[in-house]
Formats: structure tokens, sequence, C-alpha cells
């Protein structure tokens, strides 16, 4: 979808985190990670969070997921009639998957049992380059397989919110570079809105239509930036590298 139109869309979440503490390990005084931060995501927008380490981006999609409710604030979700999330897709840091589960059980496990998860499994499988590996045990799959397998089992819940965070770390950067293009095509098949966490700006611009940057903590947002790619350039390496460079003059000044 166009930016343009991207903008005039109601938000499909409105979050608004006054003030998340955590007490301190070692003093267990109460230490602010996240203040002030106050953003929308809009349906089918691609948003990557960007901050130094250790600034809060983990508890940032904790706080959305709803698995950490403990903050000031509010995550407000566009049905009115719920305070819950919509369905709800999570690649995290790590793959996570059950080692002493084939990769088809793996996925199969988030999938509603009324459904017809052979088929479904089989596409997504498909789709992520995983046909005939689907009854290996997931203990047997390279890296790059686990990472693929996990953005399968994201994906096969249809989430209308993909939450992703730095789902391509510690790849090689072939790899890496082969699954950002894997997500652009599978983010064309249902168009979920996504936020993810990166460290990398490079990915940010290829895969984002906006960066939120973060400051150190207490994490407050510092600036948005809008990438203005259309998604058909996306795979443009050119076009990509260019944006980058400008964003990367801005993103010098602002964490010096
Ligand atoms: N359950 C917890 N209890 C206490 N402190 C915590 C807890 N979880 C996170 N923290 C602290 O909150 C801060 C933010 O952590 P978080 O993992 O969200 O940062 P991050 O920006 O994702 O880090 P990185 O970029 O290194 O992955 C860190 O100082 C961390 O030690």
């Amino acid at each position: 979808m166009p930016r343009e139109q991207l903008t005039q869309c109601p938000p499909l979440v409105e979050i608004e985190i006054a003030r998340k503490c955590f007490a301190d390990p070692e003093s267990h005084r109460l230490r602010i990670v996240l203040e002030g931060l106050r953003f929308a995501l809009r349906p089918g927008e691609v948003v990557a969070v960007i901050g130094p380490s250790g600034c809060g981006k983990t508890t940032l999609l904790q706080l959305v997921a709803g698995l950490d409710e403990d903050f000031e604030g509010r995550i407000a979700w566009s049905d009115a009639r719920s305070d819950q999330p919509p369905r709800l897709g999570y690649v995290f840091q790590n793959p996570r998957l059950l080692p002493w589960l084939t990769l088809r059980k793996n996925i199969e496990l988030v999938l509603n049992e009324r459904a017809h998860p052979r088929r479904q499994v089989d596409d997504l499988l498909a789709l992520t380059g995983l046909t005939g590996f689907a009854e290996l045990h997931a203990n047997r799959l390279s890296v790059g397989m686990q990472r693929r397998a996990a953005l399968a089992r994201a994906f096969a819940v249809q989430p209308r919110l993909l939450l992703m965070d730095e789902p391509f770390v510690s790849l090689d950067a072939p790899t890496a570079q082969q699954l950002r293009q894997l997500l652009i095509q599978i983010w064309d098949h249902t168009r979920p809105t996504i936020l993810f966490v990166t460290h990398d700006l490079r990915e940010a611009t290829m895969l984002a239509d906006r960066i939120l940057c973060l400051s150190s903590n207490p994490a407050r947002l510092i600036a948005e930036i809008p990438v203005g790619i259309p998604r058909t350039e996306r795979l443009n390496a050119t076009a990509t590298e260019q944006r980058h460079t400008e964003i990367r003059s801005r993103f010098e000044r602002l964490y010096v």
C-alpha cells in the first residue's frame, strides 16, 4: 500500500507507555527503562525499532504483545470491544523451536486443530523453502533453516500484527539477506502490520516504512524517520542503498 494511503488508515493499535520500570537485580531499586513512548501502528505498516543495546527494545515488544502488563500507560487496539491484542505472531531472537518435535509438528502446534494443518503447513514450508525438511527434528536444522521455520510458524497463525525481535541476527550476510527477501515476499501474501527490532540500519531501511529511534535508558522516542521506498522497490538494492546512505547521516547525528 502506498505510504500516503497508509497514513490515512485508522491505527491498528495506539501505544502509550508513560513509564516501564524494572527492579535492579542488585540494589532492588526501581529503574525506569521506557518513558514517554507514544506511537501508533497502522494496518499493513512495517515499522522498525532501533536503539542502543539494552535500552528496552525487547521490553517494548513484550508490552505490545501483552506478555508483560506491568507498566504505566495503555495499549489501545482498534477493535474497541476488546482490550486484547488481535492475532499476533512473534519471532523471538532465538527461534525457540522444540528440538524433540519435527519441523512440521513445530508449526502445527500453533494451528487451530479444526483447520487443515497438513495443507497449510505444506504451503508455508514451500513458501519458506523448507519443503523436504518437514519430518526432520528441529535440532537437525541449520540455524538459517530454524529462522525460516520461525518465520513459517509466525505466519501460520495469519497474524494481524507480527512482532519480530532481531529475527536475522547471527546469520551470515547472504543467508540474512535471503531471509529479508523471503519476509518481503511472504508479507505480500497477507500484509500484516509488522513491528520489528533491529540493530541494522540497512535492514531497517530495506524492510520498514518508518524507523523509530530510541534513546538510551530511560528509552524515549528521539526520532521517527520515514523510509519512503515503495514496496515494489524493496528488492532493488540500488534504491535501498541510496536511501540507507541518507538515513545513516541523520542517524549518526542522532547518536553522537
Ligand atoms: N525481567 C527483568 N528484570 C529486570 N531487568 C530487566 C528485565 N528484563 C530486562 N531488564 C533490563 O531492562 C533493560 C532493557 O532490556 P531489553 O532486553 O528490553 O533491552 P534491548 O534494547 O532489547 O537490549 P539488546 O539490544 O541488547 O537486545 C536492560 O537493562 C535489562 O537488563
